[in-house]
């Protein structure tokens, strides 16, 4: 079966950061609150929880952050430690399997460091028990031995900040989530923003880029910092091979339709979805697998890749009946719906034989 994971580091609009966005996305992090593009709540907010702590010469509360990949969390984390003057550490979840991985990293913690716990939600259990102490008290208690003759050996901490991502925050079981101080929703960002942050990726990258240039690369980049600047390194490339370097709105819309991403921001996969769902099954209802088979890929993929962008968008429905298209997505693929097709036109009447 088709690795899931892989299928999105594939896709020049995937979310999760591949090779080369690891290794630009250091150059193109926003320094301070001022640079950071959008999410103006959290960072109002932020900004508050922030300067409060400094004035009190106190180290920050804890803040959770939550919101899909891409849309500036790490980065967020890294300015909440430039802000407060503090070096910052960076894990993961996945990275502490046990107990004794977190408590190595908090015993090495300075005083006033922000620890930054990447997909906080995929902790192990007892590494998720003893973060509950070290917020809350500044300790943990290392267990030494084990079975009857073990003991617990309490561990002071220096006061730190903990700042947890995490895509969902209602993955969190309450007592972790109820330790934050402050909870960030980042949402997804409006085009007007992406533009800015194509624009301030282009000067960093000492690109030329026109205000359409950026308006078309920003209407591609499905409200994520992360495609937006992975979308204008490939149009940079583009226009260096096929034009004098600059970026205008023609070079960026040329380029995208070389890489199959389109006017909306759906690729290859979510056209074959929308297609199947509305060439072969009239705009549904269709069941998953069906769909799935249609398309042929995996039932996953379509679920887990494809759709939720879809759903986002409002192109697509989950009904309990099946999948079902909407008026706008028989629009954006330029084709009729079957009951206005009219008489005799469409399969509406065989819709029931797909549902699951
Ligand atoms: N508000 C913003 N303004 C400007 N650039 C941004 C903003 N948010 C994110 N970026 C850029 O997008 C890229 C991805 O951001 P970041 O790594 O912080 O996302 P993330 O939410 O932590 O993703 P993940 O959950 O996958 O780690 C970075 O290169 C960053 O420069």
């Amino acid at each position: 079966m088709r690795n899931l994971v892989n299928w999105d580091d594939d896709r020049l609009v995937g979310t999760d950061a591949d090779g080369e966005d690891r290794a630009v996305e250091a150059a193109l992090r926003p320094k301070d609150l001022g640079e950071f593009v959008g999410q103006e709540r959290v960072r109002e907010q932020l900004d508050l929880v922030l300067k409060a702590a400094r004035a009190r010469g106190a180290t920050a509360d804890h803040v959770l952050l939550s919101g899909a990949p891409g849309l500036g969390k790490t980065t967020l984390s890294m300015i909440i430690a430039a802000e407060m003057g503090a070096p910052i550490r960076i894990t993961s979840g996945p990275a502490i399997q046990h107990a004794g991985d977190l408590a190595a990293i908090l015993s090495s913690l300075t005083e006033g460091e922000v620890l930054f716990l990447d997909e906080i939600h995929r902790m192990s259990r007892p590494a998720e028990e003893m973060l509950y102490m070290a917020m809350e008290d500044f300790r943990v208690d290392v267990i030494v031995g084990k079975g009857p003759g073990a003991t617990a050996i309490p561990l002071e901490l220096p006061p730190f900040t903990l700042v947890g991502a995490t895509t969902r925050a209602g993955l969190l079981p309450p007592p972790l989530r109820d330790r934050f101080g402050f909870t960030g929703h980042m949402e997804f960002y409006a085009p007007a923003e992406l533009e800015r942050v194509v624009h301030r990726s282009a000067r960093l990258l000492d690109v030329e880029i026109e205000g359409e240039g950026a308006a078309e690369i920003a209407g591609r980049s499905r409200g994520t910092p992360r495609i937006a600047n992975r979308l204008l390194r490939r149009v940079r490339d583009y226009a260096q091979v096929k034009g004098d370097g600059v970026i205008t709105q023609r070079t960026a819309a040329q380029a995208l339709e070389v890489y199959e991403v389109d006017a909306r921001g759906l690729d290859r996969l979510d056209r074959a979805v929308l297609t199947a769902l509305l060439k072969l099954f009239g705009g549904g209802p269709v069941g998953l697998s069906t769909l799935a088979v249609a398309v042929g890929e995996e039932r996953e993929t379509v679920e887990e890749v494809a759709e939720p962008f879809l759903v986002r968008e409002g192109l697509l429905a989950r009904t309990p009946r099946g999948r079902i298209a909407t008026p706008a997505a028989w629009e954006h693929m330029g084709m009729t719906p079957p009951q206005q097709a009219g008489p005799g036109g469409g399969g509406a009447g065989q819709q029931g034989l797909f549902g699951e």
